[in-house]
Parts: C-alpha cells; structure tokens; sequence
C-alpha cells in the first residue's frame, strides 16, 4: 500500500532525558514474560516522558503489547528492569492517582450504574461527608449521560453504556492521570464517535494527563496533542514521537476536511505499514535460515500390516 504524505509533520524523536514538567517517565524499560525456550520479551527500551496535562496516544497493531505497556504504566506489572516514575518516584503498584479504564468494562454485575461509581467514590473520598459523595457520583452519572439508566445492573445497560459506566467510575476517582487502554474498541463507530467527543470534553475541562491506547490513528489525531507509535514486537520499542498541532476543540467531521489532519494521518500510518513490513520482512528472513538440521530418514509404507512394519530390516 502507498499514501501520499500531504503535509510535513513535525516528527521528533523520543527524549530520554525528563523534563521539569514530567509526570510520567519511562527510562529504558523492558518487560518479558515466561523463562526459558518460552520467554517472550514483549517490550525492549521503552523510553518516554508524558507532561503535565498532556494527552498522549499510543498507537500499535494487535498484540505489539499496548495492554503491557498500560499495565506497567497503571503498576499491575513491573518492569524487568528500566525505570518506571511518577513525579520522581518508582511506580511499585496501582494507585488511585492513575485511574485505568480497560476495554473490557468490569463492572460488578450486582450493582447498579449508581453503585459502581458510588462504590469507588466511597473507597477513594473517605473523609467526604455522605451528602458529597452522593453529588460527586451524581455529577459523573449526569456528565456520561446516564441519569435515565441509573438505577440500572450492567446486564440492563449496552456496551457503550457500560463503557460509560466504567469511565465515570474512573473519572469520578479524580485522578491525576487517566490511563486509557482501547476504551472505545469494543463499541461500534457511532457510539464510538459520541464516546469519543465525551472524553475529550471532560479532558479539555479537567486537563488531566492522559494516556490513551488506540489502535484507531483518526482517534488519536482526534484526541492527543502527541502520538507515539508502538513498534511491532516481539520486543516492541517505540517510534518517533508525532506532534499534533491542530487547534482545540477539534471537531471530528471538520478535521476530514483539513490538510494538517490528512498529512499527519498519512505519515503516521506509512510509518505503522513500514515497520510492520519490517518486522514481517525480518521474521521471513529467520524462518527461512536452516535452524535445525533434520535426521536423514527414510518414511516407512504405513499400508504394510503392523507385523511387516515391526519385521521389517529397512
Ligand atoms: N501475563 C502474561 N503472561 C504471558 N504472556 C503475556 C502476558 N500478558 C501479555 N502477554 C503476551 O505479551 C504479548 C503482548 O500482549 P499485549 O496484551 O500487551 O498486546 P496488545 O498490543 O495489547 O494486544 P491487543 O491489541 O490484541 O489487545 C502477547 O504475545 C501476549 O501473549
């Protein structure tokens, strides 16, 4: 496949040095999993910072180990070795300061739409009177819009009602950093697109740091100011980082019609069927050198009677 790259985009390259304004650092990381003939290094030096206030996508193909990445990012999984901060320190498990919302919801089936979101207010905001908490839940019903399903059990709501569900969970958490991983994949395209335009107005009114995973580029031009492609793995590192300088608020359906948006959409994607060409070409290249040599044998006639098999001197 060719594409046209329309416009230059400012390309930069990762900087492995931290800024004053880092929030997030990853120096050098790698994660692999499993020991021996069956390890598998799934991410090979990661380096990146995330700013204050920025929202970051990170793009890659199935299975170049997006969900690793998040997982490291959100403290379930700990890296093998790099450096892995949050404002300075080491990330050593899930905090409530770095909200993670999956793509697979997992709201707790008996509860309502209220008492999942009550549930995670009431666990974070301990010292909050009863009455505030129960504003706070309410705020974050009405802001997914979800007053009407309220009293609902997940079994009653649809998947972008969960998903919503499960973003005003986090959001309502306040969290200095939301972490994103595939939260619109399983939705289709119309209610991925009002979805879409509901993160981003909670983001442009809270300006938390976001990190999203998409493997979706128009929904990552759409929402982040900077989008980093994961190479494909096995050991995975990053690409060069991409800066999307398109004005605020973005309007889906307006930005097809922009130069700035079709450049950028173009080179970011040439970049992704570049390196997984690259990647094809260099698997190609390993299963076609001879690794094992095979014993020279001959096949024996397995119409022969099992006696003339075992008899048999050739
Ligand atoms: N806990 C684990 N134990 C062993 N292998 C794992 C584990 N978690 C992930 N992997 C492996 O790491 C690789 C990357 O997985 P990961 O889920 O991070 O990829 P992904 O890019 O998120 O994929 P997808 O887009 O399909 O969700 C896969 O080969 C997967 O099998």
């Amino acid at each position: 496949m060719s594409v046209a790259v329309l416009a230059d985009p400012k390309i930069e390259t990762p900087v492995p040095v931290a800024r004053p304004n880092t929030v997030l650092s990853m120096q050098g990381v790698c994660k692999g999993f499993g020991s021996g003939v069956t390890r598998n290094e799934v991410l090979t030096n990661i380096n990146l910072n995330v700013r204050e206030g920025e929202f970051l996508a990170v793009v890659g193909f199935s299975g170049s180990g997006k969900s690793t990445f998040m997982k490291l990012l959100a403290g379930l999984e700990k890296p093998d070795s790099g450096d892995l901060l949050m404002n300075g320190q080491p990330i050593i498990g899930p905090d409530p300061q770095r909200g993670l919302v999956f793509q697979n919801y997992s709201l707790l089936p008996w509860l309502t739409v209220r008492g999942n979101i009550a549930l995670s207010v009431n666990s974070v905001f301990k010292t909050w009177g009863k009455g505030e908490r129960r504003d706070h839940v309410e705020k974050f019903i009405e802001m997914v819009g979800l007053a009407h399903a309220a009293h609902r059990r997940p079994h009653e709501l649809s998947g972008g009602m969960r998903q919503r569900v499960s973003l005003a969970r986090t959001l309502a958490m306040k969290p200095k950093i939301l972490l994103l991983d595939e939260p619109l994949s399983a939705l289709d395209a119309m209610t991925r697109s009002v979805l879409q335009d509901e993160i981003l107005k909670i983001w442009e009114e809270e300006r938390q740091t976001c990190v999203m995973i998409t493997n979706d580029v128009d929904e990552a031009i759409l929402v982040a100011d900077r989008i980093v492609p994961l190479n494909p793995g096995p050991k995975a590192s990053m690409g060069p980082a991409f800066t999307v300088e398109l004005d605020r608020p973005r309007i889906a359906a307006e930005l097809n019609h922009n130069d700035k948006f079709k450049g950028l959409r173009n080179a970011v994607t040439n970049y992704l069927v570049a390196v997984r060409q690259k990647s094809r070409d260099d698997e190609a290249a390993v299963s076609q050198s001879p690794q094992i040599e095979l014993p020279d044998l001959q096949p024996r006639s397995l119409t022969l009677p099992r006696k003339a098999i075992l008899n048999s001197t050739t």
